[in-house]
C-alpha cells in the first residue's frame, strides 16, 4: 500500500532524470516495462517510471481499493452511487453461460433475447429479408449523439474492411447541415433510420428524428415503417410511432458512453454482420478476463491507468494526446474524449468533498501521420509536456500497399523515439556547422533546432485492426478510465456536468424564436441582438 505523498516524493526525486538513463541502467527495460494481453503489446518503457515508481503506483491502486471496486462492478453492485445504479456494460459482452444479478434477478436472459433480436434484424436488413418501401435497404442512417453516436461511428469506420452490408451514415449534430447533407444524397424508399437514444428525450436526436420522419413522409406511404429505435424508453419509441418489433431496449445500468456492445451497436451489426460483431464482443471479453485476472503490475488497463495518473496527477501534465497510426481509428480520439472526459472530468469525489487534486486529463488527438504535419511541433518543442499514446497495427488491410504500412510504422516508432531522445545543443550545432554555418549565426540558429527530449509516450501494438482487436482496445480504455476514476475517488458513471448547458439552451430556445431576452446577462443579450440583427 502506498499514498499520494509517497508518489509525490518519488516524483520530486526523479523529476529531472532523463528516461534514457533508465535504459542504460536496465538494458532489458523494454521487456520489464511492457505488458501483453493476448497478442496485444503495451510498451510504457518510454516514461520516467522505474521499478520503485511502479511499486508505488500499484500500491496506490491497492490502497484505493481498485480490486474491490472492480469486483463490485462485475458483480452488479450499485457502484454508480449518484444515480443509484449498477454499472454493467460488461454484461453486454458476457458469454452465453454468464449469470449476472441485479437486485437478485439474473439480467442475462433478457439481454440475450434483445441481442438475438438485434442480430436477427440486422441480418434481415443485410439479406434483404427486411425491405424498404422501394426495395432492398441500401443505406442506414443512425441518428444519435454522445454515447449513442461516438462509439458505433468510431467502430463502423474502424471496421471498414469487414463491411458487407448497406452503407452506414451517422448523424448527431442538431445543426441542420448534418442531417441535411446526409439525407440529400439518399433515397427514403431504400433507407433505414435507426434512432439511437438511451433516454429518447435528447433534443438533438429527437429533432433530427422528426426531420428524418418528415423526409420519409414525402416519398413513402408509411414513414415509420423504415424506422428502428434503440432506447431504454419503450413508451417514448412507441409514441414516436416505431413498431415494437424494431425497438431494441437496454437497461439503465449501461451508461451511454459504455453502450456500444449492445443494441446501440446496431449500425455496426448491420455493417459487418452478427458473426463479426460476436468477434468484437469476444475481444472485449478477453480484455475483461485479463482485467479481472492479471496481477496489477501485469494488468494492461491497470498499468495504462497508472501511467495516466503518474503523468496527469503527479507530473502535472494536463493533457494526453491519443495518436493512432491507423487511419481507420481516426474517430478514436473523439470517442475517448467522451469516454474519459465525461467519466473523469469531475471536481467532487464519491464522498461529496472537493477532489483535492486534478481531475482526469484533457484528451485530444488525430491520426498519424497527419498530426506530425500539424501539431507535433508543440509536442516536441513546446513548453508543456504532452504525454502521447501511440497506437499501431503490425499489418494493414492493403496487401498491395504493405510498403506504405511499413512507412507508417517507421513514422510512428520514430516519433516516440524522437520524443524520448530529443536533440542536444551540441548535436544541433554539429548539424548546423556541417551545413556551413558558424559564429554568431550558428549560435543564434542552433537553439531553435534543439529538441529537449525526455518526453513520455506509450505504444499500443496489435497484429491487425480486426473486430476482435477493436473489442480489446475499447474495453482496455473503458477499464483504464474506470481504474483512474477509482484511484481519484470519482464516480466515472454519471455526467451531471452536461445538465446546466442543456437547461439554459431550453430556456434560450424561445428567445431565439423572438421572446424577450431582458432577463439574460449583458453579454448574452448583446449576442442575441447581433443574431437578431443578422436575421437568426
Ligand atoms: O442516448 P441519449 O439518451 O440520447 O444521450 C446521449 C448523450 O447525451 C447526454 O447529454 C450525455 O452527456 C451523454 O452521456 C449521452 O450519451
Amino acid at each position: 500500500m502506498s499514498t499520494w505523498n509517497d508518489l509525490a516524493k518519488h516524483q520530486r526525486a526523479t523529476d529531472t532524470r532523463h528516461m534514457l538513463e533508465l535504459f542504460t541502467q536496465d538494458p532489458d527495460r523494454a521487456n520489464g516495462f511492457s505488458i501483453r494481453a493476448g497478442e496485444m503489446l503495451l510498451d510504457y518503457s518510454k516514461t520516467n517510471i522505474d521499478a520503485d515508481c511502479r511499486d508505488l503506483l500499484v500500491g496506490l491502486a491497492e490502497a484505493q481499493g481498485v480490486a474491490a471496486k472492480r469486483d463490485a462492478m462485475f458483480a452488479g453492485e450499485v457502484i454508480n452511487e449518484t444515480e443509484g445504479r449498477a454499472v454493467l456494460h460488461i454484461a453486454q459482452r458476457a458469454d452465453d453461460a454468464a449469470v449476472i444479478e441485479v437486485d437478485d434477478t439474473d439480467v442475462m436472459p433478457a439481454l440475450r433475447e434483445t441481442r438475438a433480436r438485434a442480430y436477427a434484424f440486422s441480418e434481415a436488413v443485410r439479406s434483404g429479408a427486411y425491405q424498404g418501401q422501394g426495395g432492398r435497404i441500401t443505406d442506414v442512417v443512425n441518428i444519435g449523439i454522445g454515447g449513442s453516436d461516438l462509439g458505433p461511428a468510431m467502430a463502423t469506420l474502424a471496421l471498414e474492411p469487414f463491411h458487407d452490408g448497406p452503407r452506414l451514415h451517422y448523424v448527431s449534430n442538431v445543426d441542420g447541415a448534418h442531417i441535411g447533407d446526409t439525407l440529400e444524397r439518399l433515397d427514403p424508399a431504400t433507407t433505414l433510420v435507426v434512432v439511437a437514444s438511451k433516454t429518447f428525450t435528447t433534443i438533438e436526436t429527437m429533432t433530427n428524428a422528426e426531420t428524418a420522419r418528415a423526409w420519409m413522409a414525402q416519398k413513402v406511404t408509411d414513414p415509420t415503417a423504415q424506422f428502428a429505435a434503440v432506447s431504454t424508453a419503450a413508451d417514448k419509441t412507441a409514441a414516436f410511432g416505431i413498431a415494437p418489433e424494431r425497438v431494441f431496449g437496454f437497461a439503465d445500468w449501461v451508461g451511454g458512453r459504455y453502450s456500444m456492445w449492445g443494441p446501440i451497436g446496431l449500425g455496426v451489426m448491420i455493417a459487418i454482420g452478427a458473426v463479426r460483431f460476436e468477434r468484437f464482443l469476444a475481444g472485449a471479453r478477453a480484455m475483461d478476463a485479463h482485467f479481472v485476472e492479471a496481477p496489477f503490475a501485469e494488468n494492461m488497463p491497470v498499468m495504462l491507468a497508472l501511467v495516466g495518473i503518474w503523468h496527469n496527477q503527479l507530473c502535472g501534465h494536463a493533457t494526453r494526446a491519443v495518436l493512432p497510426y491507423d487511419q481507420r481509428l481516426s474517430r478514436l480520439p473523439a470517442y475517448l474524449q467522451q469516454l474519459e472526459m465525461e467519466s473523469n472530468g469531475k471536481r467532487v469525489g464519491m464522498d461529496g468533498e472537493d477532489l483535492g487534486r486534478q481531475s482526469g486529463p484533457v484528451v485530444w488527438g488525430e491520426p498519424g501521420t497527419n498530426g506530425q504535419h500539424a501539431f507535433y511541433q508543440l509536442i516536441h518543442q513546446g513548453t508543456r509536456v504532452v504525454p502521447c499514446e501511440f497506437l499501431l497495427a503490425a499489418q494493414g488491410h492493403e496487401p498491395d500497399l504493405a510498403h506504405q504500412h511499413r512507412l507508417l510504422a517507421a513514422n510512428c516508432l520514430a516519433q516516440a523515439e524522437a520524443l524520448m531522445k530529443g536533440r542536444s545543443l551540441e548535436e544541433a550545432r554539429a548539424i548546423m556547422a556541417a551545413k556551413g554555418l558558424d559564429g554568431a549565426e550558428l549560435d543564434r540558429q542552433a537553439r531553435h533546432r534543439v529538441f529537449p527530449g525526455n518526453r513520455p509516450s506509450t505504444m499500443l501494438l496489435y497484429p491487425k485492426l480486426t473486430p476482435f482487436t477493436l473489442g480489446q482496445i475499447v474495453a482496455l480504455y473503458e477499464h483504464r478510465v474506470f481504474v483512474e476514476g477509482v484511484i481519484l475517488g470519482i464516480n466515472s458513471f454519471d455526467q451531471w456536468g452536461v445538465e446546466l448547458g442543456k437547461e439554459l439552451a431550453t430556456a434560450l430556445g424561445p428567445v431565439m424564436d423572438g421572446a424577450d431576452a431582458s432577463g439574460k446577462d449583458g453579454s448574452t443579450q448583446a449576442l442575441v441582438a447581433y443574431l437578431r440583427g443578422q436575421g437568426v
